[in-house]
């Protein structure tokens, strides 16, 4: 099978298709409990959920049981533990990432937000006609607002002066920034446009990633989305515009669907969830309710290590599970991973029962 970019690669294991459950990680050789398999310290983009953002360090992803951290940088809404993580996160986010995160901040400050609860929920998912149709819905919006935006950089809109900036440009870029904000969204979305930006020859790790044609949770879900997409166009630095599109936004939420990681407390059972990330290599090991792989996340790192002696070509699994998850049912396991990862578990465990 010809190497995905961005797939994990060592000598311990290789990546292979199997015939259910897409591609999967084998051991290539005998790997005894306790060894390290693999560490991805690959992140791509993540979103520390606005509620965390006084107590989780941006950077690290430290956090000291709900304190609040020494360092706040009020104007880009994040907190870190140390100088040295707030001067890593300036240097990588650089002086576009700062003028982001400012315009966002600006933004959201004050405002009333519309982020759902994270909870379970069993409204139908949106297919993709009604995906197709909530983004052509503001195809025209966006075409007005984004030549209102281009006008700032020249004095004239893009293309000469063709088009003349009039009162319906500057009333849509208005009218656009009047909606309601959904700041984790807004986050999500604008991490990832700032990874493209920054990492252009990166963005192909991402798009071999396993891809979920249905990945909003809900119709808000994805009105959330189209919405957002409306006031990053109005607010955005403008060298990143012409990555605020529909497709990057998309493919954006179809490689997150099925592959980011919780990014979680490390002290009990990882109770708190501070947000989530995509580590594209850590994103080829299939889960197993039964897994052999231990992950565990050491700051923006993730390490896996064999839970057990492993033979070779067995598969290498993890679970994607949380703690009390994976003391459910087989039934209830299977229900919960069909709705948060849409599949039918065919692990051994699940399979034997
Ligand atoms: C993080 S990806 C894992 C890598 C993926 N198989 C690929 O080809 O990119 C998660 C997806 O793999 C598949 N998968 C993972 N574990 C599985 C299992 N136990 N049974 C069936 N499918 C599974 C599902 O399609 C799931 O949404």
């Amino acid at each position: 099978m010809e190497p995905s970019p961005g797939a994990p690669s060592s000598p311990l294991f290789a990546i292979r298709q199997t015939p259910h459950a897409g591609r999967a990680v084998f051991a290539t050789t005998f790997i005894p409990q306790g060894t390290l398999v693999w560490r991805s310290d690959d992140l791509t983009l993540s979103v520390l959920l606005r509620e965390y953002r006084r107590e989780v360090c941006g950077q690290c992803f430290g956090y000291d049981y709900g304190r609040d951290l020494p360092i706040r940088d009020q104007k880009i809404g994040f907190a870190f533990c140390s100088e040295e993580c707030q001067q890593k996160w300036r240097e990588e986010n650089g002086q576009i990432g700062m003028e982001t995160w400012t315009a966002v901040e600006k933004l959201v400050k004050g405002r009333s937000k519309e982020d759902a609860d994270m909870v379970d929920s069993d409204l139908p998912r949106p297919k993709k006609k009604e995906i197709e149709a909530a983004w052509a819905g503001v195809a025209a919006h966006a075409h007005l607002i984004r030549i209102a935006r281009q006008a700032e950089e020249t004095g004239v809109p893009q293309e000469g002066a063709i088009v003349q900036v009039t009162k319906q440009h500057k009333k849509a870029l208005q009218k656009a920034l009047l909606q309601p904000i959904s700041p984790d969204v807004m986050s999500f979305c604008v991490s990832g446009i700032l990874w493209r930006y920054l990492k252009p020859q990166e963005w192909d790790r991402v798009l071999a990633l396993a891809s979920d044609s249905t990945p909003y949770h809900n119709t808000d879900d994805l009105h959330a989305f189209t919405r957002t997409y409306l006031h990053l166009l109005a607010i955005l630095p403008l060298p990143l515009l012409p990555l605020v599109t529909p497709e990057t936004l998309f493919i954006l939420s179809a490689r997150d669907s099925h592959n980011s990681f919780g990014i979680r407390s490390l002290e009990d059972d990882g109770s708190e969830f501070f947000g989530y990330g995509c580590w594209p290599a850590a994103s080829y090991f299939n889960h197993s309710c039964g897994p052999n792989i231990e992950k565990r996340r050491n700051g923006r790192v993730w390490e896996f290590r064999a839970g057990r002696d492993i033979e070779e070509g067995e598969e290498l699994c993890i679970t994607y599970l949380s703690g009390e998850e994976r003391k459910m049912s087989r039934g209830k396991r299977m229900l919960t991973l069909k709705r948060n990862w849409g599949f039918d578990c065919a692990c051994e465990r699940c399979e034997e029962a």
